[in-house]
C-alpha cells in the first residue's frame, strides 16, 4: 500500500523532499505536484521520472482525488492557507516550518484542527529525528547527568542569502525553540536578545549576530548564539550542563586527519548536509505513521508554541527587554509523552 503525495513547492526543500521520498524512501509515492513556478514543477517531474500530474495551485492538488497526503514546502507565507485548506479536506499535511508565520496563524490551524477531530498536521522539525539529539536527548530522559540546569548553543550557518529583518530569529532559531522544548520537557517563560557588534560582512540593517537567552517554567537557561554570516561553516552546538554531568550534541561524523602537521577535521557548510539523515527518518516515519491513520511528530501546536516563542524574542530584540512568555495549557488533543527509552 502506497501513499500517494501532492506536494507544495518545488524549490529546494520540495525538490529535495520529493527526490527521498522517490528514491530512499518506502511506502509513498508522488502524485501531484504545483508550483507559482509551473516549469520548475515540470522539470522535478521529468527529472525524477515521475508519474504525477503538475496542477495549477496549491488547492487544486489538495483536492485532487488521487491524493491521500499532502507536503507543503512553498514559501512560509503561504503555509496556513494550504495547511488549512488540507485540513478542510480531511487530508493529513506535512508542513515545513514555519506552520504559519504568525501565532494567530498558527492558533486557526490548532483550532480547525482540534474542530476537524482527528490530528492531521505535522511539522517540519526535523531535529527531533536526528541521531545526535535523540542520543542527547536520552541522557536527559535517563538522568545520566542529574537535572539540566543550562544550555548552550550555538546556530551557525556560512551565509544567509535572502535573509533579511528579524529572519535569525523567525526562520532559524526557530530549529532551536522547537527541539529544545523537547529535550529538556518543558516550557519558555522569557526571552532577552542581546545584540553584539555587527560583522561587518553583512548589509549595515541586517544584525547578526544574536545571542538568545532563555528561561524554562523550571528555571534552566538557555543561552543560544546565532550567527548566519560567519563564513566558516554549517555548526549546530549544543550543551547541556547538568547537575552531575555535561552533555554535548556529538559532532557529525567526519575523518580525523594528521597531515601535514595538521590534526583536522571537516566542517559541513550546508544545513542540506547536516540534517540529511534526519530528513529522512522524519519523512519515512510520518509516511509510516500517516498509513496506519496516526501522526506522532511535531504537532499543529509546537508549531504554535514555537510562533509564541519566537514572537517574544522578536518583541525581546526591538525593546532591549526581559519578554514574559506565555503559553496555554497544551490542550489534551495534542498531550504527548516525548521520553525517549
Ligand atoms: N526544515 C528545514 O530545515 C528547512 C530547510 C529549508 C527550508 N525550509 C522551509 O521550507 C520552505 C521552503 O523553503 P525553500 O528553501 O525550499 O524555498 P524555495 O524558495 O527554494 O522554494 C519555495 C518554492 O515555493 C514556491 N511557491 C511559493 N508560493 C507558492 C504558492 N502559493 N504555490 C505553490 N508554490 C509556491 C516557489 O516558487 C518556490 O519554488 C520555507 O518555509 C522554509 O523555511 C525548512
Ligand atoms: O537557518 C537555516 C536553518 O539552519 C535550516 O535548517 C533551514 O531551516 C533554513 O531554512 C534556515 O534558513
Amino acid at each position: 500500500m502506497f501513499l500517494k503525495i501532492g506536494v507544495i513547492g518545488t524549490g529546494a526543500i520540495g525538490q529535495d523532499h520529493i527526490r527521498r521520498i522517490t528514491n530512499n524512501l518506502t511506502g509513498a509515492k508522488i502524485v501531484a505536484v504545483t508550483d507559482v513556478n509551473a516549469e520548475q514543477a515540470k522539470a522535478i517531474v521529468q527529472k525524477e521520472n515521475l508519474d504525477a500530474k503538475v496542477y495549477e495551485n496549491g488547492h487544486d492538488v489538495i483536492n485532487a482525488t488521487e491524493v491521500d497526503a499532502v507536503i507543503v514546502t512553498s514559501w512560509g507565507p503561504t503555509h496556513e492557507e494550504f495547511v488549512l485548506a488540507s485540513i478542510a479536506a480531511g487530508k493529513p499535511v506535512f508542513c515545513e516550518k514555519p506552520l504559519a508565520t504568525t501565532a494567530e496563524g498558527c492558533k486557526k490551524i490548532v483550532d480547525a484542527e482540534i474542530a476537524y477531530g482527528k490530528p492531521l498536521v505535522q511539522v517540519g522539525f526535523m531535529r527531533r529525528y536526528d541521531k545526535g539529539y535523540r542520543a542527547l536527548k536520552k541522557v536527559v530522559d535517563h538522568d545520566k547527568i542529574g537535572e539540566p540546569l543550562m544550555v548552550h548553543c550555538a546556530h551557525r550557518a556560512p551565509s544567509a542569502p535572502g535573509f533579511s529583518g528579524d529572519m535569525a530569529l523567525t526562520d532559524s532559531f526557530v530549529h532551536e525553540i522547537d527541539v529544545l522544548r523537547w529535550l529538556l520537557n518543558d516550557e519558555y517563560v522569557s526571552a532577552q536578545v542581546i545584540l553584539p557588534r555587527n560583522t561587518r560582512l553583512v548589509d549595515k540593517a541586517l544584525q547578526d549576530p544574536h545571542i538568545v537567552l532563555l528561561e524554562t517554567k523550571q528555571g534552566i537557561r538557555i543561552d543560544t548564539e546565532i550567527f548566519v554570516n560567519c563564513q566558516y561553516g554549517y555548526d549546530i552546538q549544543c550543551q547541556i550542563v547538568g547537575e552531575t554531568g555535561i552533555a554535548n550534541l556529538p559532532e557529525p561524523s567526519s575523518v580525523v586527519l594528521r597531515s601535514e602537521a595538521k590534526l583536522s577535521t571537516d566542517i559541513l557548510v550546508d544545513w542540506k548536509d547536516r540534517f540529511i539523515d534526519s530528513y529522512d527518518v522524519e519523512l519515512q516515519e510520518w509516511i509510516n505513521s500517516t498509513l496506519k491513520g496516526e501522526m506522532n511528530g511535531p504537532s499543529a501546536w509546537d508549531g504554535y508554541v514555537v510562533a509564541v516563542t519566537a514572537d517574544a524574542c522578536v518583541e525581546a530584540k526591538h525593546t532591549g527587554q526581559i519578554v514574559p512568555i506565555s503559553i496555554p495549557e497544551c490542550p489534551s488533543f495534542y498531550k504527548k509523552d516525548f521520553t525517549l527509552v
